[in-house]
Order: C-alpha cells, then sequence, then structure tokens
C-alpha cells in the first residue's frame, strides 16, 4: 500500500475551496480533513496552494502516428501534465487516421504511451474527408470516447444526419468542427479588417455560423449529444443558447485563445496568430467571454495544435493552422479571468474539471473520497513570462509568447503516481 499525505492544501472539493489536508491510498483518494496526521510514505507541503482536480483537455492534438515531428503522445501528455491536466481526448487527425477496428486499436495501444490519461476520438466518415461513415458501433465498442472528423467540416447533410443517427444509438456524442468548406473559401485569417491591411484571403464567420444552424437543426430532429468544437462567433453563441432554451441536446467549448484575442491583435504577418477557426473581431470575443459567464458555453478546451517552427514561420498564407495551448490554459485563463474578477476561480475550475467530465460521462473532475487521485498543486502567486524555452510540447508556437501571467504547476499527481514536478 503506498500512501501520500498532501498537507496544506487549498482544497477545490465539492465546488468549494477550503484549507484541507489530503490523504491518498494506493491510488485513490482515501481521506479529506482539516488536518490528518496519519503516517504516510511519502508527505508533500502544498504549502497553501490550490490543490485541484486534474484538469480535463476535450480537445488536444497529439500527431501520433504519422506527424511525430510535430509532437508525439509522448511529448504532448507531459506537456498536458506540466499545463495540469490529467485527461485529455486526442483527436483523430493522425496518419493514418484511426477508421476502422485495426487501426483505432492500434491508435489506443499507442495512446498508452500517454503519462495521463489520453482518450480518443473516432473518426465520423472514413479518412474525416469523405461521406463514407466510420464503422461507428464498432469503434464505439472498441471504447472511442467520443466521435469527431475535427479539422474539417461534414459538408454533406445527409452524412450528418446519418451519422448523428447512428451516434446517437450508440450512446456516444458528436463533437463538431463547424465549417462549411465552399465558404471557407481557402481563407487564411478572419474577414476583417486585418485581412484587408495584410491583402491576405478571408473566412467569413458564415462558414461557421451557417452549418451550425444546420447541424443544430438536425441534432434536434435526431436527439444525439451535438458537441460544438472551438465555438469562435457571436452568432454562433446566440444559436447556441436559443438551441438550449429549446431543449436540444447541445454543449459547446471555446479556447483561451478565442476569449483572449481578437483579430485587432493581429498586426503583422505573424503565423503565431493563425489557426481554425481564425481570432475573430471584437465584437464576437466578448460575445463568446459574455456566453461563457452566462453558462451559454460549457467549457474550456485548448485545441492545442503543435506544428514545427519550421511550419510556422512562414507567414499567414503558407504556414498550418493552430498554435500550441496545453500549457499555457490555466495560467491565462487564471491571470484574465479571475485575477480580473471576471470570474470566480471555482468557477474557472468547474469550466476546467466538472463540466467536461459531466458532458462526456467521465467518472474523473472532481477530488473526493473514493476517487481516482487525479489532481494538480498550482502556485496561483507566481508570476513569469510565457517562453518558448519553457515548453515541455514540441510545438512552441503561441501568441502568447512574452506574456505576464499568474499560476505555476508545482506537480501533477495520475491516479496518485507524479507525472510532473517542477
Ligand atoms: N485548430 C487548428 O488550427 N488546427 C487543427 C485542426 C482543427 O482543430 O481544426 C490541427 O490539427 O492543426
Ligand atoms: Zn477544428
Ligand atoms: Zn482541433
Amino acid at each position: 500500500m503506498t500512501t501520500i499525505l498532501i498537507k496544506n492544501a487549498n482544497l477545490f472539493y465539492a465546488k468549494h475551496l477550503n484549507k484541507s489536508d489530503l490523504l491518498i491510498k494506493d491510488g485513490k483518494i482515501f481521506k479529506i480533513a482539516e488536518v490528518i496526521n496519519e503516517q504516510a510514505d511519502r508527505v508533500i507541503d502544498a504549502k497553501n496552494n490550490l490543490v485541484a482536480p486534474g484538469l480535463i483537455d476535450v480537445h488536444v492534438h497529439f500527431r501520433e502516428p504519422g506527424q511525430v515531428h510535430k509532437e508525439t503522445i509522448a511529448t504532448g501528455s507531459r506537456a498536458a501534465a506540466h499545463g495540469g491536466f490529467t485527461t485529455v481526448f486526442a483527436m483523430p487527425n493522425v496518419t493514418p487516421v484511426p477508421d476502422n477496428s485495426d487501426d483505432f486499436k492500434n491508435q489506443l495501444e499507442l495512446n498508452k504511451q500517454s503519462v495521463i490519461k489520453t482518450l480518443q476520438y473516432a473518426p465520423v466518415t472514413k479518412e474525416e474527408t469523405t461521406d463514407e461513415l466510420s464503422p461507428i458501433e464498432d469503434l464505439a465498442k472498441l471504447g472511442a470516447i467520443a466521435f469527431s472528423n475535427d479539422g474539417h467540416g461534414i459538408n454533406n447533410a445527409k452524412t450528418m444526419f446519418d451519422a448523428m443517427q447512428r451516434i446517437k444509438a450508440v450512446n456516444s456524442h458528436l463533437a463538431a468542427h463547424v465549417e462549411d468548406q465552399n465558404l471557407f473559401n481557402k481563407g487564411v485569417i478572419n474577414a476583417g479588417p486585418a485581412a484587408v491591411e495584410l491583402g491576405l484571403p478571408a473566412i467569413e464567420r458564415v462558414s461557421e455560423t451557417s452549418q451550425l444552424a444546420r447541424d443544430l437543426i438536425l441534432a434536434k430532429e435526431t436527439g444525439v449529444h451535438y458537441h460544438v468544437c472551438h465555438l469562435s462567433t457571436a452568432d454562433g453563441v446566440k444559436m447556441i443558447q436559443i438551441a438550449k432554451n429549446a431543449g436540444i441536446n447541445v454543449t459547446c467549448e471555446v479556447t483561451p485563445h478565442h476569449l483572449l484575442l481578437s483579430d485587432n491583435n493581429i498586426v503583422e504577418d505573424d503565423a503565431n496568430f493563425k489557426m481554425n477557426p481564425p481570432l475573430r473581431s471584437e465584437l464576437d470575443r466578448r460575445a463568446l467571454i459574455d456566453g461563457l459567464l452566462d453558462g451559454t458555453i460549457d467549457m474550456i478546451a485548448t485545441d492545442h495544435a503543435p506544428h514545427a517552427e519550421s511550419e510556422k514561420n512562414q507567414g499567414f498564407l503558407k504556414s498550418a493552422f493552430g498554435i500550441t495551448g496545453i500549457e499555457t490554459s490555466f495560467p491565462l485563463m487564471y491571470s484574465r479571468f479571475v485575477k480580473t474578477s471576471l470570474m470566480s476561480l471555482e468557477q474557472l475550475l468547474e469550466l476546467m474539471t466538472i463540466k467536461p467530465a459531466q458532458t462526456f460521462g467521465l467518472s474523473a473532475g472532481e477530488i473526493k473520497i473514493g476517487a481516482n487521485a487525479d489532481l494538480t498543486i498550482i502556485d496561483l502567486n507566481k508570476n513569469y513570462q510565457i517562453k518558448k524555452e519553457d515548453f515541455i510540447s514540441k510545438g512552441v508556437n503561441s501568441p502568447f509568447l512574452g506574456q505576464d501571467v499568474y499560476g505555476q504547476v508545482q506537480k501533477t499527481f495520475v491516479n496518485g503516481r507524479e507525472v510532473y514536478s517542477i
């Protein structure tokens, strides 16, 4: 029996912060009390730092197999632990796309290299780009956490309608990268003043909103749990609010970058600001913040999309879409939302633990007796600068480089096993 005693925690427990000690036995939370004086194999003084449930990110790209020069399951998961995360959902836009039982089983085998809990999305359609549905029933049985063609919209309404019915029948979830390929029009930046100024092909908001409107109607008809990836538009927020009020089974996520940046921040041709969906207008950004605060938006997800530096230093036209994000999500959200009193720390933690767990039916996201000891210790007072050299991820391209933040992860545990320590 291994026991770990964590003393002097500012513990997020039962949705409240309390000064507590915490005893872990055999990888599970065994006891929570104001003072615990039992013998333990290891005693950790949390020094009044935050002890939170391990954070959950339902949207990451780990690039293995196929593009391991960008990231591997090992580097991505270690980066996640550095960010305070203990559970992530990996997108299936790898090579090969795990769109059949053999490749999916192989993906699950590879995911065992993860130092945290890496759960796997299965693609909705073959190759993520065709209109032939994946063997949804087989992939669900093998353990797909949900289905997504992330990176690609599903353009054909009939394909989406059929997919929703089959995903509903196996009681799974459909996470949609909402993008009408025709309206996307090979753009690289939001349609707005920055696009005009830099003379770049633009992505219209309607590429997101028109497909979202269609999908909400299809979700209503099929009853499937429809989850919207990386919501980026004000109209999107409004539609989701209406859909929720109408009883449609819809949830959605927003990224830290869409909450904190708009195309106003793009002052030069710097692909650290290039991702899909693109940074939208200030008006969109404000609507996303309102949607997050009023509960229309259910959770924070990073869309951690690492690329090699050589794939990101070629300007907006030629660089890849996507930015690194899993190591900066908590400190950015804490610094810009909690320290500025836009929301409470409890609210932020809920958005990064309890809400994603509930939405996807995970038994995780809470520190309670008998739960797996997935947790992270964070020094909220530690002030530092976001620097390339501090990333564990192979992806170091971030629009937040040089920014000053609070909140440094000290240690992360998965099933009571230390997976990150400063
Ligand atoms: N977000 C991005 O800009 N890129 C993602 C794909 C995606 O999330 O749509 C990627 O895989 O690189
Ligand atoms: Zn996407
Ligand atoms: Zn993505």
